[in-house]
């Protein structure tokens, strides 16, 4: 077995979720379908709810600031018309976030009413989230050694509770010590990972990151965070450069930590 030793300044491993703890396939198969077959409903069912208006609004000005782009489809204000304006409404909400998501988008705005639509479906059982095997007794060990663990995702903090509360693993939402969103930053920005040692309270060489993305790893690298780069099934290839360059690790128990040993 490869194994990959962790510096002995690392005191956080910070996770990714998607194609790091948890695979691709679950999240496009099963948690993104959900709301396209959703969504309209969804809003249907809770418009006139304080946190559906404040979910329309975010994906609003999302929508302003995306104007620009190719494809972009704008949400209008409301005119208080009644009805056949409201139907309009949220027929533009339901293409904007289909449209966000055929580009697989990560904008907060996106991110903060997927989280809202998957909370009733987790609740009532519809679906658990899904785990790569390895990563509960990893994540128990390293915790039993001292380490602090963190997650990093750009699904919102909400949503990735619910996964964690919810999982096919019962609920490990004890193992996790805090949760980072991109309300801190965008996972491809170094500020981000500067931010969150920050928020933590430690240095940024104090984390490791592990994540299936190399455009995050390489932010998080340029703020001094040590990184490897997870390679599950399903997930994006890897250039010849990309795996001579980073760090590999196929499963957590390949991580070595000095401390445990
Ligand atoms: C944690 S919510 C479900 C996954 C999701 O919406 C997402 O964007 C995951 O992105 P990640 O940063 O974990 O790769
Ligand atoms: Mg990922």
């Amino acid at each position: 077995m490869v194994v990959l030793s962790v510096p002995a300044e690392v005191t956080v491993i910070l996770l990714d979720i998607e194609g790091t703890t948890t695979p691709i396939a679950f999240v496009k198969d099963i948690l993104f379908p959900y709301i396209r077959e959703n969504v309209k409903e969804y809003l249907q069912t809770h418009w006139e709810e304080e946190e559906c208006q404040q979910d329309v609004n975010l994906l609003r000005k999302q929508a302003e600031e995306d104007a620009h782009l190719d494809g972009a489809v704008p949400i209008p204000a409301s005119s208080g018309n009644g009805g056949d304006d409201l139907q309009q409404m949220i027929q533009a909400v339901v293409d904007n976030v289909c449209w966000q998501m055929s580009l697989d988008r990560k904008t907060t705005a996106l991110k903060q009413l997927q989280g809202h639509m998957w909370r009733a479906a987790f609740a009532a059982g519809r679906m658990k989230a899904e785990f790569f095997e390895d990563v509960v007794p990893a994540v128990r060990k390293w915790r039993e050694a001292g380490m602090k663990v963190y997650i990093y995702s750009s699904g919102s903090v909400e949503a990735q509770k619910l996964l964690f509360g919810h999982s096919t693993e019962g609920d490990i939402l004890e193992l996790v010590d805090g949760h980072f969103d991109t309300k801190i930053g965008h996972k491809v920005e170094s500020e981000s990972y500067r931010k969150i040692a920050s928020s933590i309270g430690c240095s940024t060489n104090n984390i490791l990151f592990l994540t299936d993305v190399t455009l995050e790893a390489s932010a998080a690298e340029e703020a001094d965070v040590h990184v490897a780069v997870v390679v599950r099934p399903g997930n994006a290839g890897l250039t010849d450069d990309e795996k001579t360059y980073y760090s590999l690790i196929t499963s957590f128990s390949e991580l070595y930590l000095p401390s445990s040993a």
